[in-house]
């Protein structure tokens, strides 16, 4: 085992399975599968820096309370830091560690020029009014001013962020800098600087993943049955393009609870009802109600996690029936259940590259904005799709060649390159 302990002292994540070990496993099953030497992987198993700040704000009765805000900056190897930022209850330092060191693995594998970081503060953001989450995220950016920045790290959405507290990370860094800096943050609104498609980035590639290996196997997306946990950015937009290109998304869900048709969702309809009921699912009419891990079991081709990470773990896996699981989600299926599954002939299509177009695009806009050039939404689509196909080609054929799961192939390629290039530039000092 690498070590795995992290350089701060932290409570254990709530979830019975450390994310950070999690992570760390992945790593030493690549590391052992590319022979690595053992000083890289201690280096890789920890974080370059990490950040935890206070983030005192007035509510709006008055009163004052305190949050954490972290900021995990994993790997600088391959470029600057890039990463999402959660608001979630369920945020640790030791899941945004791990998340950060995802980020490394994604960038590399998708050959964009960037390191790995993450952020996140264990807030509901249901529970806030838009006026406190604004002094949330504008006193959070302002804490880290001196740690981010458009070539130093990256910041982007995640759960419970969009492209409104992009807007607001962004105006509270120019504004103490003393001049506008549209590159700090990437998946921003249009308005400012913005990337047409970044909003469905992330969902309109994981179509595209599963679209490819359905094609491998043969089998086209009219018609084939799919489940989705998880209705936000990611999963809402891999519901409604599956949708568009013939597929039947016969279940779909939010934080609550999830909703089932056994013909097939109305996708368009389901998304104008979670806009009017504060982005829950539950209640649909003319759909079964479903709970989020009855989804997980549903018979169908396709399952998509969409959430949170650790949903599919050796608990229940005996149970999963689809053959092709996407993790549009980071980390939604443990290392054991993973093994589960393939030995079963389960295709699980791996979270650093399913879920790769968001990042990508994001590289995009900040690519546009450094260069005063923005492109048609066409374009962003045709070039993200192109890296995407071309990663998605180079996992199947490291996997052949080694004769590894995808998973594998996808964390040699992605540690394989960061590990090349810390081999190339040497140990300061
Ligand atoms: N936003 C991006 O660009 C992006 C890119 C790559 C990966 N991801 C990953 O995709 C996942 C979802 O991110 P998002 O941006 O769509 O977030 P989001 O906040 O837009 O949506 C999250 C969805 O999950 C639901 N949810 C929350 N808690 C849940 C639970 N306990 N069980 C089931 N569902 C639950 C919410 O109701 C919502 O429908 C995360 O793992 C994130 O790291 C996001
Ligand atoms: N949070 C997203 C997007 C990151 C980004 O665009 O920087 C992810 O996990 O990939």
């Amino acid at each position: 085992m690498v070590a795995t302990s992290l350089p701060f002292v932290e409570t254990q994540s709530p979830a019975h399975i450390c994310p950070y070990d999690q992570a760390c496993n992945y790593l030493e099953w690549a590391a052992k599968e590319l022979k690595l030497d053992a000083g890289i992987v201690e280096i890789l198993s920890h974080p370059r820096k990490v950040v935890t700040v206070s983030i005192p704000i007035k509510m709006d009765n008055g009163e004052v309370r305190v949050f954490a805000g972290h900021r995990v900056q994993h790997s600088d190897i391959l470029g600057p830091y890039k990463g999402g930022i959660r608001y979630h209850p369920a945020v640790t330092l030791r899941e945004v560690s791990a998340l950060a060191m995802l980020m490394t693995w994604k960038c590399a594998l998708l050959g964009i020029p960037y390191g790995g970081g993450k952020g996140g503060i264990p807030i509901d953001p249901k529970k806030f009014s838009v006026g406190e989450l604004e002094r949330i995220s504008r006193r959070y950016i302002s804490e880290l001013i001196k740690d981010i920045g458009p070539s130093v790290d990256i910041p982007a959405p995640d759960m419970g962020t969009s492209a409104r507290e992009m807007a607001w990370m962004m105006d509270t860094y120019s504004v103490n800098v003393g001049h506008s800096v549209p590159g700090v943050v990437t998946g921003k609104p249009l308005s400012i600087g913005g990337s047409l498609g970044r909003e469905m980035a992330t969902g309109r590639g994981v179509m595209i993943i599963v679209r490819e290996s359905l094609k491998d196997h043969g089998i086209s997306l009219t018609g084939v049955r799919i489940a989705i946990q998880g209705f936000g950015n990611v999963g809402g937009a891999a519901a409604e393009l599956l949708h568009q290109a013939g597929a039947k998304i016969i279940a779909v869900s939010s934080g609550a609870g999830g909703i089932f048709a056994e013909d097939g969702l109305d996708i368009s309809a389901v998304k104008a009802y979670a806009a009017q009921n504060r982005r829950s699912v539950v209640g649909f009419p003319t759909a079964k109600a479903i709970s989020n891990a009855d989804l997980l079991t549903l018979p169908c081709d396709v399952l998509i996690p969409a959430a949170l990470e650790n949903q599919i773990t050796e608990e229940n896996v005996h149970e999963i029936k689809a053959q092709f699981i996407a993790e549009a989600a980071n980390g939604p299926v443990t290392l054991e259940a993973n093994q589960v599954l393939e030995a079963r002939g389960v295709t699980v299509l791996p979270d650093i590259l399913a879920n790769a177009g968001g990042v990508v695009v994001s590289y995009l806009e900040w690519v546009q904005g450094l260069s005063y050039l923005f492109w048609d939404e066409e374009r962003v689509n045709k070039e993200m799709e192109y890296l995407m196909v071309q990663a998605y080609h180079k996992v199947m054929e490291e996997a052949k060649t080694r004769r590894v799961n995808l998973r594998l192939a996808a964390y040699t390629l992605g540690v394989g390159r960061v590990a090349q290039a810390l081999t190339d530039r040497g140990l300061y000092p």
